[in-house]
């Protein structure tokens, strides 16, 4: 069979993103919604948007800095608030009241602004109770912090020591392992139950760690949770493409200067949100499987999290194209991620 030119799909969503606030959320946000319909808007600002007041207010910024028509008017923010140690069980009634779909978790000191987060979830427990009843989803960074344990296994021993006593003592809780990088978690998510999801990367499904060294020490690839070794990169393909209704596209596009990037202590995430259907087409041809793709990225994420699937359809096309190096965004501006490199798909205007 001849590789197709085009490639029509149901309007995706993403179910991970990092959209900031003020002028970075001005400069970023078009690009999302070029892309997707709706995206799960992480909570991470400085202060943490740990209130359904706060999130509601973000939500109204958001919005503002929408294109005022023509594509990506039309973009829905999903909100999401920040569990900290003391956030009190009446907010998750108030959240679900106001249309908030999950809260998410950040072990403290596990990844960029996340010096609010949790310290031990066991202090959540009567939180947790109230999102189990509410039926509000837990969206989980999912790496243990502890300077014992080396980086690369950070997510593994999540699993074992977080995520599997979680799930046991909310069994009925939803939750999204967020930006899964390990054949661990692959696993671990496929054989949990139904009320157990991932998102995945374009930038894990492509790479493995190799391209954080390649002939120097190149920050745009440095994100967290770290890239991994090719045989964790072979099972998330494996993961994305299988036809499990439990793994979906999450981009995490996360925005950083390029001074804060290009720095002796480098700011972790990758910046994908312009390319990233193009990104995730690639991975998903060189593995074969285009007709997995509309699956993962429009229809999987929606049905777990309970809301309608989009109308309306995107077309990529086979088509060489730049990436450009830089984008506007500050004084020192934005590299996305392969910035200066061909593509081979685009997206239709
Ligand atoms: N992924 C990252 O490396 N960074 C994210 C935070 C996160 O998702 O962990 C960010 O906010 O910059
Ligand atoms: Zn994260
Ligand atoms: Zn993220």
């Amino acid at each position: 069979m001849s590789a197709p030119d085009t490639l029509t799909i149901t309007r995706p969503d993403d179910w991970h993103l990092h959209l900031r606030d003020a002028d970075a959320l001005a400069a970023v946000l078009p690009d999302t919604a070029r892309q997707f319909a709706r995206a799960i808007v992480m909570p991470n600002l400085r202060p943490p948007v740990t209130t359904t007041a706060q999130a509601l207010a973000y939500r109204e910024r958001i919005l503002a800095a929408r294109p005022r028509d023509g594509a990506g008017s039309d973009f829905e923010p999903l909100m999401t608030l920040y569990l900290t140690d003391n956030t009190p069980p009446d907010e998750i009634r108030r959240a679900r009241e106001a249309g908030i779909v999950a809260l998410k978790l950040y072990p403290a000191g596990a990844t960029t602004n996340s010096d609010a987060g949790v310290t031990d979830l066991r202090q959540c427990a009567k939180t947790l109770e109230a999102m189990q009843r509410e039926g509000i989803l837990l969206l989980a960074h999912g790496e243990v912090t502890d300077g014992d344990i080396d980086i690369f296994d950070r997510e593994a021993v999540f699993i074992d020591r977080v995520l599997t006593p979680l799930q046991r003592d909310f069994p009925a809780l939803k939750v999204v392992l967020e930006h899964i990088t390990t054949k661990e978690a692959a696993q671990y998510v496929a054989g949990a139950s139904a009320q157990t999801a991932a998102t995945i990367t374009a930038h894990h499904l492509l790479y493995n760690r190799n391209a954080i060294f390649t002939g120097g020490l190149r920050p745009h690839f440095y994100c967290l949770p770290v890239l991994k070794r090719e045989q964790h990169r072979i099972a998330l393909v494996e993961a994305a493409t299988s036809g499990s209704h439990k793994f979906f596209l999450g981009t995490d596009s996360a925005p950083h200067a390029t001074n804060m990037k290009e720095q002796s202590v480098c700011a972790a995430g990758c910046y994908t949100a312009l390319s990233a259907l193009e990104l995730y087409a690639e991975a998903f041809e060189a593995a074969g499987a285009l007709d997995k793709f509309e699956a993962f990225a429009s229809f999987n994420g929606a049905d777990f999290y309970g809301l309608p699937r989009n109308s309306g359809t995107v077309t990529l096309k086979r088509e060489s194209w730049a990436l450009p190096e830089v984008l506007p965004f500050g004084a020192t501006g934005l590299k996305p991620l392969r910035g200066g490199q061909e593509l081979g798909w685009k997206l239709a205007a």
